[in-house]
């Protein structure tokens, strides 16, 4: 029906009836229209309002911390302040008493970083004339668990006030934004970068300045009961005066010592991942950053990561070897969720004083306290400070005395290979050093379990009509710039140290801190890794049962944060799988509901209707032989790898760019963790 201002209804765009004729001079009939029209107005109002409020509730529903819907009188408070509602109704405890900083008072200079979920720059702020680091979150506002992260991360980041933790210093967004910037102070460099530039030794004043920064820094979240759980070289953040600060509290969460809620085992990125989180412990404390600290300590003498696992079975047993198998004691007392499946039949003998014998003692002694097998063993940041290691000499440095680096981001290094792999040549122009190590790269999972499948969830969205492209046109704000490459060159790992297999790895990034000459290089240039796993240690697991329990006080279950990470498992083990056991104990669908155990078979990946697909176990090997039967994986992985490069590059040619997504919905393209930490350059 027609309005009485001669518009049709439907086209009505709230500006009909605004100014209608004096009632008093329209006929009855008129009057009849006009209130209809208006009565249909208010119910569309309605409508929409009973949408939005909806819509908010499921958000603060699942927002971080939040038990409850957002008080509305707090929304619209923030609202007021300016912030956009889908922010205020789920993050408005993390936003208040701020107010947002206007996108025309920073300049962007250039891009620094990538994260899992976001893009770092460097910018100018106009208004304080300073450089800083404007962190964008990648997030679709209508996808409460990304919204969840970004609001824990900006709430934690606010308890938070420490000269060796990153400093939040504002938010860039406005009312009529579906996008948020972190404002950042702005960091030269970050740990792992420092560590893997070319030719560059840390001293031993200069390694325990760094470590005794992280510590305090660690002191103060501890203090504040706040765990970082991804504490690693690359979340190390290091300016030009020396100064380091634990950075990305993506992951991070509050933990309360007297009343231990259940968190996530499915954090901390594999390498530097304690025992009691690959066991399945959902009760854990301040002890897994230490963990991950000592991991650090030891990775800074030695120049090279300690135990860089390729799966969650394999980083188990690299842990066991060197730190030996948990006692019987713990096993009882810990009633560790996936106990019954990595109990070894014989116990391993800790090795760290023989492994770290060159370490200087009081180093050595402060990794063998950090890297203990039981938690409890590993003290506290505070008493880590009060150490040998930090009270005899030679002592820390002064930051101010620390040398100046050029930049040395993680980032900076895959950006160098990147244009020169633009160029067609392995390194460019780079330092022929460095070219070296960058061919050797090795992967190195990572630990966002959650946030990785909360992304290839969107992925697989993205790939039709996503949610925010219906409602927000801000595309950029979806996950569509999130790497996921596959794989591109080959990887030698020696399994048990006899027998060499070729898996695939990228050459994408920047090589992990490991140093060539002590683990060997094939003629290829490939780089050997030691890895310590025998799968014949390991008995059969027959089941794996996710539990139900709510999670991380965010409203998520540990069924969830298990398929999750389950996804991101599998698809690591779908690649670097050893033996049938091995495969045994991971390869599950990723079924929420049931959480079966399924011994699988196809090779491909894809995020699909949970769906994941595996290398199958080996049990079909006639002769019963496990180099034989991972051989046979390897030329399976192989296969499977030629055949998604082929068939990639063909849909490509076929649809041009952002085909990716397609491919990964069909289950073509391996999907790989995040691209920040995962890959580093090799040190001398
Ligand atoms: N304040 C800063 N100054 C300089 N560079 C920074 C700063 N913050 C972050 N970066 C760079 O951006 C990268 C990504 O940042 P960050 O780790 O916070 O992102 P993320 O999305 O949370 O990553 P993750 O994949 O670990 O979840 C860092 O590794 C670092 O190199």
């Amino acid at each position: 029906m027609g309005c009485v201002c001669g518009r049709p209804a439907a086209i009505d765009d709230g500006r009909c009836g605004q100014t209608p004729p004096p009632a008093g001079k329209l006929s009855a009939a008129g009057v009849a229209v006009l209130r209809r029209e208006e009565e249909a107005r208010k119910q569309a109002r309605a409508r929409d309002e009973a949408l939005e409020r909806r819509r908010a509730a499921a958000m603060a529903m699942a927002a971080c911390q939040v038990r409850s819907p957002v008080p509305r009188a707090l929304e619209a408070e923030q609202v007021a302040a300016g912030w956009p509602p889908w922010l205020a109704s789920v993050a408005a405890e993390a936003v208040r008493g701020w107010v947002p900083r206007r996108a025309e008072s920073f300049e962007k200079l250039d891009k620094i970083g990538q994260g899992t979920y976001s893009n770092v720059y460097r910018a100018r702020d106009l208004e304080k004339q300073k450089i800083v680091a404007l962190k964008k979150v990648r997030f679709d506002n209508l996808e409460p668990e990304s919204v969840k992260f970004m609001a824990r991360e900006i709430l934690i980041l606010r308890r938070l006030d420490h000269p060796n933790i990153i400093k939040l210093e504002g938010l860039v967004t406005s009312r009529m934004s579906c996008s948020l910037y972190l404002v950042f102070e702005y960091m030269e460099h970050d740990l792992a970068g420092l560590a893997s530039f070319p030719g560059l030794k840390l001293t031993e004043p200069q390694v325990k300045c760094y470590m005794q920064q992280l510590l305090r820094g660690l002191e103060h979240c501890h203090s504040r009961h706040i765990l970082h759980r991804d504490i690693k070289g690359s979340n190390l953040l290091i300016d030009n005066r020396g100064i380091l600060k634990i950075a990305d509290f993506g992951l991070a969460s509050f933990f309360d010592p007297e009343q231990r809620h259940p968190l996530t085992s499915r954090v901390v990125t594999l390498w530097y991942r304690p025992p009691e989180l690959l066991l399945g412990a959902t009760n854990y404390g301040v002890a897994v950053d230490l963990w991950s600290t000592g991991c650090i300590l030891a990775e800074l003498y030695a120049g090279k990561p300690i135990m860089p696992g390729r799966t969650e079975v394999e980083q188990l047993h690299k842990i066991f070897k060197l730190c030996g198998s948990p006692s019987e004691d713990y096993w009882r007392k810990s009633k560790l969720p996936h106990a019954t499946i990595f109990k070894p039949q014989h116990p391993y003998a800790r090795r760290v004083t023989d492994t770290f014998k060159d370490f200087p003692s009081p180093a050595l002694a402060l990794v063998d306290v950090l890297l203990s097998v039981d938690p409890a063993d590993r003290r506290t940041a505070s008493s880590a400070l009060q150490s040998e290691f930090f009270t005899t000499k030679p002592y820390a440095c002064n930051p101010s005395s620390l040398p100046r680096y050029p930049p040395s981001k993680e980032y900076d290094a895959k950006r160098r290979e990147e244009e020169g792999r633009r160029q067609g040549t392995a390194g460019g122009k780079q330092h022929p050093e460095r070219r070296t190590r960058e061919s050797k790269a090795v992967p190195a999972p990572d630990a966002n379990a959650e946030l990785v499948s909360s992304l290839q969830k969107r992925q697989a969205q993205a790939n039709t009509k996503s949610r925010s492209e219906m409602f927000n046109p801000c595309k950029e704000d979806s996950a569509s710039g999130f790497p996921i490459e596959p794989p591109s060159s080959t990887h030698i790992i020696e399994l048990s140290g006899d027998s060499k297999h070729v898996y695939p790895t990228r050459t994408f990034h920047s090589g992990p801190l490991v140093n060539p000459s002590k683990t060997g290089t094939s003629k290829h240039g490939e780089h050997h890794v030691r890895a310590v796993a025998d799968p014949r240690d390991f008995p059969v697991a027959v089941s794996a049962k996710p539990d139900t329990r709510p999670d991380d006080s965010n409203g998520f279950t540990q069924a969830e944060a298990f398929a999750h990470g389950r996804r991101l498992s599998e698809s690591i083990n779908g690649h670097f799988s050893g033996s049938g056991k091995y495969d045994q104990v991971f390869h599950q669908k990723d079924d929420k509901s049931a959480g079966r155990v399924d011994g699988g078979g196809a090779i491909g990946y894809g995020s699909k209707g949970n769906k994941i697909h595996h290398s199958g176990p080996l049990t079909s090997c006639p002769s019963g032989n496990v180099d034989e039967m991972l051989k046979e994986n390897d030329r399976q992985i192989q296969e499977v790898f030629r055949r998604t490069r082929v068939e990639k590059s063909r849909v490509r040619r076929a649809h041009g760019h952002g085909v990716e997504a397609g491919l990964r919905d069909l289950g073509a393209v391996p999907v790989f963790p995040s691209s920040r930490s995962s890959y580093r350059a090799a040190p001398q």
